[in-house]
C-alpha cells in the first residue's frame, strides 16, 4: 500500500493560487470520518493533498473521534484550512472563525488567517444559509480573513462573496456526505465562467469520475472528505481521487471536442476507391 502515497507529478506552472498562496494540489480533503488517525494521515499522503480542513469546533469541544486530530496531522507540510462546522449563525461562525485562526497559530501555522466558512442550520440536508454565509463573509474579511465560503451553487450568491472579498467560492456538488456527484453542474458551469476567484467544488462527491467531471468542467480545485474516509480503503480511494482531479484538470486544459448530433467517421474519405 505504501505506494499509493507517492505524489501524483503535477507541473509547478499550474499551480492553485488562494489569496497569493500557492499549492501545487487542486484536490483539498477533510479529517472527519475516518475509522483511525493512521488511516487519515495515510490517505492524506495518498490524497496528494495540500489543504485539508478542520473542524474547529468539534477539536475545541473534543467531539468523539476529534480528541487529539489537531495534533495527529504534520502541520510544517499541510495547511490548515479551519473550518466552521457546527455554526448555525453568522455570529457563531465568526467567533469560531477566531478561534481557528488561534488553532493555526498554536499548530506553528503563524500567517494562516484562512478559514472555510459554513454556517448551516439546516441539519437534514446541511444546506447553508446563504444570508449568514454573506453576513459572516463581510465581518471576516474586514477581520483581515482569506474567507473560503461554502454555498449553494447560486451564481449570484458567488458574485456577491467575490465583491466583498472572499478568495475563493465553494459551491456544494451536492449535499455534504450524500455522495451523490455533481447535481447542481448547469450552476456551477454558470459560477466558473463568472469567477475571478478559484472556484472549489465542495461536497457530495461520492466517485473519482465526479471529481473528474467537475474538474473537466473548469472548476480550479476539490473539497472531497466522505469519499475517501468512509470507502472500503481510503487509501487507495484517495489516490484515486488525486488522479481523477489531475486527470480532469488535464482533459480541460486539453480542450474536449464539441458534441456532434450524429456520427462522423474516423478514417478520411479521400483517396477512397469509388463504388
Ligand atoms: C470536511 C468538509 O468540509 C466537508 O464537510 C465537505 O463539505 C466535504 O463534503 P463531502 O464529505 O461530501 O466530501
Amino acid at each position: 500500500m505504501q505506494t499509493l502515497d507517492k505524489p501524483v507529478e503535477r507541473p509547478i506552472e499550474d499551480s492553485l493560487v488562494i489569496a497569493g498562496k500557492t499549492f501545487r494540489s487542486r484536490l483539498m480533503t477533510g479529517t472527519g470520518k475516518y475509522r483511525t488517525f493512521e488511516e487519515m494521515r495515510h490517505s492524506i499522503a495518498a490524497s496528494g493533498s495540500e489543504i485539508v480542513t478542520v473542524a474547529v469546533r468539534r477539536v475545541q469541544t473534543h467531539a468523539p473521534g476529534h480528541e487529539g486530530l489537531a495534533e495527529a496531522l504534520d502541520w510544517t507540510k499541510i495547511w490548515m484550512l479551519p473550518n466552521t462546522a457546527g455554526c448555525q449563525t453568522a455570529e457563531e461562525a465568526v467567533r469560531v472563525a477566531r478561534l481557528g485562526r488561534e488553532m493555526a497559530k498554536l499548530l506553528g501555522q503563524e500567517d494562516n488567517n484562512f478559514v472555510k466558512l459554513e454556517v448551516i442550520p439546516d441539519a437534514k440536508y446541511l444546506l447553508p444559509d446563504p444570508i449568514g454565509t454573506l453576513q459572516a463573509a463581510e465581518q471576516l474579511v474586514k477581520e483581515g480573513f482569506a474567507v473560503l465560503p461554502y454555498i449553494n451553487a447560486d451564481p449570484m450568491l458567488a458574485k456577491r462573496l467575490e465583491e466583498v472579498g472572499c478568495v475563493t467560492v465553494m459551491p456544494l456538488g451536492s449535499p455534504i456526505g450524500s455522495g451523490q456527484g455533481i447535481k447542481n453542474a448547469a450552476n456551477i458551469q454558470i459560477i466558473i465562467e463568472n469567477a475571478k476567484v478559484p472556484v472549489v467544488v465542495d461536497a457530495g462527491i461520492g466517485a473519482p469520475s465526479e471529481a473528474a467531471q467537475a474538474m473537466e468542467m473548469g472548476a480550479d480545485a476539490l473539497l472531497v472528505n466522505t469519499a475517501i474516509a468512509l470507502a472500503t480503503n481510503p487509501m487507495a480511494m484517495a489516490r484515486a481521487m488525486n488522479l481523477a482531479t489531475e486527470a480532469g484538470r488535464l482533459a480541460y486544459q486539453a480542450g474536449r471536442i464539441p458534441i456532434k448530433a450524429y456520427a462522423s467517421a474516423s478514417s478520411p474519405l479521400t483517396g477512397t476507391i469509388g463504388a
